[in-house]
């Protein structure tokens, strides 16, 4: 039988083909990516991870067997050094600014919701592209690159096309895939929903880096 995992992601491929289709997946992979849109995406994706890391503790302190919380709550620790490296490494001076572009307001809202609204399963549900698709998109571009010795992207990439964010996504998979398998039929069409629009989300988030998106007034 097929799992919760494989059955929905094959659901979302045509999200995954966008995304590694993306103008910006793209031009990170051959370092053509302009510096001051990497500036505005890593400045986005370091106020996206300060809220993500609390919708992970949320999923966490819902969860029943310990070893899933002690999962969420280490994913969540675990992402405060993501994010110093990342920051240390990309975040110069310049591209400091506190306020959200609406689709990070968006997918953190929207996250923020269903997390303190919904079940367990359904928010761990809603939680799990952000692990599933960067692990993807690293994948991708580390074996798909030809400048792994000279990008000036190549910290970022590493972080996703890591080992030890391998087996953090694989956990991540198990512990959705373990929920699935007692959820009643309603929970499993709104854990299907929720990861879709969270996939799509993260196209989006990507879209609205490469477009340096602003409030429209
Ligand atoms: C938007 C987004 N999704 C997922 C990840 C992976 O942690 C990230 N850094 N940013």
């Amino acid at each position: 039988m097929q799992n919760w995992y494989e059955k929905t992601r094959a659901k979302t491929e045509y999200i995954y083909q966008e995304i590694i289709m993306h103008d910006f997946v793209s031009e990170l992979m051959q370092a053509t990516l302009d510096k001051d849109t990497f500036g505005f995406y890593v400045n986005q994706d370091s106020l996206y991870l300060s809220e993500y890391k609390k919708a992970l503790v949320g999923v966490g302190s819902k969860c029943h067997r310990a070893e899933d919380t002690q999962f969420f709550y280490e994913s969540a620790t675990g992402i405060i050094q993501v994010e110093d490296a990342l920051h240390k490494e990309f975040l110069e001076e310049q591209y400091k600014n506190t306020t959200p572009s609406p689709t990070c307001e968006l997918y953190n809202s929207y996250l923020a919701r269903i997390v303190n609204n919904e079940s367990v399963e359904i928010g761990a549900a809603a939680v799990l592209p952000c692990f599933t698709i960067y692990k993807e998109v690293g994948d991708f571009i580390l074996a798909n690159q030809e400048n792994r010795d000279s990008n000036p992207y190549q910290a970022w990439i590493a972080t996703y096309a890591s080992d030890e964010f391998a087996q953090a996504v694989k956990q991540a998979i198990n512990i959705v895939d373990t929920y699935a398998l007692t959820a009643s039929p309603e929970s499993l069409a709104k854990m299907e929903e929720v990861f879709i629009k969270t996939s799509k989300l993260e196209w989006m988030f990507w879209d609205s880096a490469y477009k340096q998106e602003q409030w429209k007034i």
